[in-house]
């Protein structure tokens, strides 16, 4: 049992000394939303991977991993509302996950569980290709929500979104693999000056369209997990509402963030370092995102 109504976090994603993936992008504005968040490291990385010199760190063993459930078992503390799952780079490790899964869930019959599939991005995978099929036919039919990116969704199913009724397909795809939510973070359709989230559950189906700014950002998906995880808790499940809050968040964030690098450097791609996303000095944002672009219902049948 909880000791009070405080929500509780478990969130096993990776560490980065430096910057703002994982952990490090999904912790600080759960707790600044009034999250109590236990957090375990899959790895700890010097940076994420997408700096020159990736991926410098050690990887958490499985044993490891039990070991540390076990002694909050042991201590009695492994009551959780929700359960947050991203980075992990073996298929070993996401077997443990459902494991977990299971187990977090005997404990609190309730439990949310939201399932970040991170794999990859603009058709690059940066864990290894043996975890697909894990996240397919194991984990994804567990969860409550899953947030995967366009490339993430296209794996997952096998199947290519064009365009919103491709993207649609996709989705209804992965209803059908059992998850309860399925939220598109960022797919491309056709128009690349734009982005589109798309989110949809039993009952309805929303779309928001997001200016895309110039530049490629690291650590964006995990953050859109743990908002949407916030944010549909702090919404008792208010879809729309959910989405427009996470989107105001990550575009205030991802904007202030361009701004302050290209103050900085004015011309030429800009070094991940330089991009690294500025979560501190957004605090109100985080706490209390301002509405600036509404979504809009999208109707589907699903067969
Ligand atoms: N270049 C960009 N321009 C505008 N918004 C962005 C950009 N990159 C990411 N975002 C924001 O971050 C959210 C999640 O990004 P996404 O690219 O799906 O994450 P990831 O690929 O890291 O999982 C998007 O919904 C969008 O709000
Ligand atoms: C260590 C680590 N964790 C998490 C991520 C995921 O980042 P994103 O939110 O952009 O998908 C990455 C991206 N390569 C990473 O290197």
């Amino acid at each position: 049992m909880s000791l009070d109504s405080t929500p509780r976090v478990l969130s096993i994603q990776s560490h980065v000394v430096h910057g703002y993936v994982g952990n490090k992008s999904a912790v600080f504005p759960l707790q600044l939303l009034g999250f109590e968040v236990d957090a375990i490291n899959t790895v700890q990385f010097s940076t994420h991977g997408a700096y020159p010199h990736r991926h410098k760190g050690t990887i958490l063993k499985n044993e490891d991993m039990e070991t540390i459930f076990e002694g909050l078992q042991l201590n009695g503390v492994d009551y959780y509302t929700h359960f947050l799952t991203g980075y992990s780079m073996s298929p070993d490790s996401l077997k443990k996950i459902t494991q977990l899964v299971k187990k977090l869930r005997e404990k609190n019959p309730n439990l949310i569980y939201v399932c970040d599939p991170v794999m990859g991005d603009n058709g690059q995978m940066y864990v290894p290709e043996a975890i697909l099929p894990i996240y397919r036919d194991t984990v994804i039919p567990l969860a409550d929500i899953i947030t995967p990116n366009q490339f993430e969704a296209e794996w997952i199913t096998g199947l290519e979104m064009k365009d919103l009724a491709g993207a649609l397909k996709v989705i209804g795809a992965l209803h059908d693999k059992g998850a309860k939510t399925v939220v598109l973070s960022s797919t491309i359709l056709g128009d690349e000056k734009s982005m589109i989230s798309i989110a949809s559950n039993k009952e309805s189906c929303y779309q928001i369209l997001i200016p895309k700014i110039d530049a490629t950002f690291i650590g964006t998906g995990d953050l859109f997990a743990s908002l949407f995880l916030a944010w549909s808790h702090k919404t008792n499940n208010n879809l729309k509402l959910t989405l427009e809050k996470t989107i105001a968040t990550l575009q205030h964030i991802v904007r202030d963030t361009y701004e302050k690098a290209r103050a900085i450097q004015p011309t030429g791609i800009m070094s991940p370092a330089l991009l690294e996303l500025r979560l501190i000095p957004n605090k109100t944002t985080i706490e209390n995102p301002q509405i600036t672009i509404n979504c809009s219902k999208v109707t589907y049948e699903r067969i």
